[in-house]
């Protein structure tokens, strides 16, 4: 087919073969070592180890020199024919056939030092020399120096005193025995300097770098867990489908809107894929359409501390009239109740204090007291059974506190100035989404359910602070009953004692019933002092965060290099046409793969060394001029290529089937 038929002569890289062995390049059985003709001989004209064990063939001193390649002079060298060799060749490296299990028993390996390297011989006879060599990468003492470390000595394929003394049978082929390569820094996404990003030790919104891919994996795996078996939930609702009861405490206790009852699930969007979170209200007739209109107004509200408002719709599809309001879904969040304020504080919260903040992974406890919330009572003896000191010694962090007043009252402003009303600022309804990051949940239902009963919003907003105070109170004390049940004059000691003057003043203008100038507004002005702190430490976040995609870029690149490879070779309807893959382009990247992934250590044995193809394919994406020897399998050629050569390959090869494929 035409597109496959690009030529050979397309490719720029340099073929070194012995012209007198054509034919042995055909052939496609091999050779025993003692029948095989010694590559030194093939390219430098002459094996300086013939007499001291080489076991390959060499030919007679007037059989080699009848070649063109055994001119005295490599660089003099002409291109002939099929079987070029140009000057290019002068700078390979002396070519070392594969070495038999013997000569690797007698030649233990040990590590080579850049020294080692370097002292070589200056009266070692002829071969090119091997410091000189300008191309090649692993040929370059002050590189090898570089890697050539201790710590990679068993990687070494050079065994000791090779350079020096030259004792040793064989050196072995670059291509087929792995060598640790130096990263060349220069072709990565540079990373801002370290000293100035914390991103090991994390921020205050952000985990280090350690822990956050976890806690990513940790949230996708999250939303990708499995159905329960035999819940009895509907298969496809309103373009969702795949329901997953989020909250599985099975307490009817724990599971109150209001005085009716609610359900969390998760569910797929059939439409975009993504799963959203359907907070359920068992139980409810919905007596007019228009009580949707505030869904439609709040779904215009985004914040960075309000969990999006999606849809809202009745449905009958639980055996029941139920109201359903959607929301984005935030794997693995908490509720702030969950987080700071579940009885008795387990070492788990401790844990967290110390870790300051962020989530933590705490069990859901069936012998949990009552949370009073929304109406319900909390026994009092939880409120009163701790001591003032233990209260004291389990309160929130100032600096977290702080953050949670920050973002809550950002959100409240918001939804204040959009004419709407939270009406959700209780502990359980407010989600730790992150490290340190709050969002206000389930908004919206409220609105839905008292839609007919016409309320006053600003009566609703002056509740929304007064929640808020609450909110504080409970936090502070670790305490959801710190305002209630005579706990007042308590609550306000441990706060007065553990906490700032600050955090006492908006607490209480927040609880307070009668101020003039309550409004979220007001509550700005007092916080101001604390917008800057949040600011900092949000901008550091947003940092470290970009630094941690940088680190993710090279991704990307990688992937696509490699299912352009995974397109390219060995593709079967081609496996006859020899066109396909011996010639040519595809040669060149068939022989790269076998360079980049099938090394072989000087043991035998798999090299499956991450940092070797990632340089390679690093190299291979930014298209350098270092060259690279590519050898054939079977021994009897070598291709001197750059990675600029086999870029111009891949991407050649590539084009040709997306020319094909388009063109069907
Ligand atoms: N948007 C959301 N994304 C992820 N999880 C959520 C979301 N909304 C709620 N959840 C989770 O669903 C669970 C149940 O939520 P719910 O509001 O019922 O909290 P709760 O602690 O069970 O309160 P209640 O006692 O009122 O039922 C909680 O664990 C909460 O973290």
């Amino acid at each position: 087919m035409a597109f496959f038929a690009r030529p050979a002569s397309a490719s720029a890289a340099v073929r070194i073969v012995n012209p007198n062995i054509q034919n042995e390049l055909v052939q496609p059985s091999r050779k025993d070592s003692a029948q095989r003709r010694c590559r030194n001989v093939m390219i430098y004209g002459y094996c300086k180890f013939e007499d001291k064990g080489c076991v390959y063939y060499h030919p007679p001193a007037e059989e080699v020199f009848s070649a063109p390649a055994r001119s005295a002079s490599p660089a003099a060298a002409t291109t002939t024919g099929t079987s070029p060799i140009s000057a290019h060749a002068v700078n390979a490296p002396v070519f070392v056939p594969k070495a038999s299990s013997l000569s690797l028993a007698s030649s233990p390996s040990a590590p080579v030092t850049g020294q080692s390297l370097t002292s070589s011989s200056p009266s070692s006879p002829a071969p090119p020399d091997y410091q000189s060599t300008e191309h090649y990468s692993y040929s370059d003492s002050e590189q090898v120096a570089e890697f050539y470390d201790d710590s990679q000595a068993h990687f070494n394929a050079y065994p000791a005193g090779y350079v020096q003394n030259m004792e040793v049978p064989f050196y072995t082929n670059p291509s087929q025995v792995y060598m640790n390569e130096p990263l060349d820094h220069h072709l990565y996404t540079p990373t801002i300097p370290s000293a100035f990003i914390s991103s090991s030790t994390g921020n205050h919104f952000v985990n280090p770098s350690s822990e956050l891919r976890q806690i990513l994996q940790e949230r996708s795996h999250t939303s990708r867990s499995a159905p329960l078996l035999g819940s009895n939930l509907p298969e496809e609702l309103q373009g969702y489908h795949t329901f997953v009861p989020i909250d599985t405490v099975s307490s009817p206790d724990r599971k109150k809107f209001f005085n009716l009852n609610s359900i969390v699930y998760r569910a797929t969007n059939s439409t975009d894929g993504i799963p959203y979170v359907l907070r359920r209200i068992e139980n409810f007739r919905l007596m007019q359409q228009a009580a949707f209109i505030p869904i439609e107004a709040w779904s215009q509200i985004r914040h960075p501390n309000i969990v999006p408002v999606y849809e809202a719709f009745t449905t009958r599809a639980f055996n029941d009239s139920s109201l359903v309001v959607v929301y984005s879904y935030y794997p693995k969040s908490q509720t702030l109740f969950d987080a700071h304020l579940k009885s008795p504080p387990s070492s788990a919260f401790s844990q967290h204090l110390q870790n300051g903040g962020g989530r933590v992974a705490l069990g859901h406890s069936h012998s949990l007291p009552q949370i009073a919330h929304f109406g319900q009572s909390l026994p009092s003896s939880f409120a009163t059974s701790q001591s003032l000191h233990q209260l004291q010694s389990n309160g929130i962090p100032e600096r977290i506190l702080w953050s949670y007043i920050v973002q809550i009252a950002s959100a409240i402003k918001r939804v204040h100035e959009a004419g709407l009303a939270v009406r959700t600022i209780d502990a359980t309804k407010i989600l730790l989404t992150g490290k340190n990051r709050v969002r206000i949940g389930s908004c919206a239902v409220w609105d839905v359910l008292t839609y007919d009963q016409h309320l006053d919003v600003v009566a609703l907003q002056h509740d929304d602070l007064q929640h808020f105070g609450r909110l504080i109170f409970a936090l502070c004390c670790h305490n959801p009953q710190a305002t209630t049940n005579g706990n007042f004059q308590k609550s306000l000691e441990i706060i007065s004692k553990t906490y700032s003057h600050d955090v006492k003043s908006i607490a209480l203008f927040l609880i307070s019933k009668n101020h003039p100038h309550k409004n979220i507004s007001t509550v700005f002005e007092m916080i101001s002092s604390k917008l800057s702190m949040e600011l900092d430490d949000a901008l550091e976040g947003m940092d470290i965060l970009e630094n941690e995609m940088l680190s993710e870029l090279e991704n990307a690149r990688l992937v696509r290099l490699l299912c352009k490879f995974g397109f390219i070779n060995e593709r079967p309807e081609f496996a006859r046409d020899s066109r396909w893959s011996e010639t040519g382009d595809r040669y060149i990247i068939k022989l790269f793969r076998d360079y980049v992934f099938h090394q072989i250590s000087e043991h035998g044995t798999p090299v499956t060394n991450m940092s070797h193809v990632l340089t390679c394919l690093n190299k291979l994406d930014a298209g350098t001029e270092e060259k690279i020897m590519l050898v054939a399998r079977d021994e009897q050629s070598c291709l001197v290529v750059s990675y600029k050569e086999i870029k111009a390959c891949v991407e050649a090869a590539f084009s040709d089937l997306s020319r094909a494929s388009s063109t069907r």
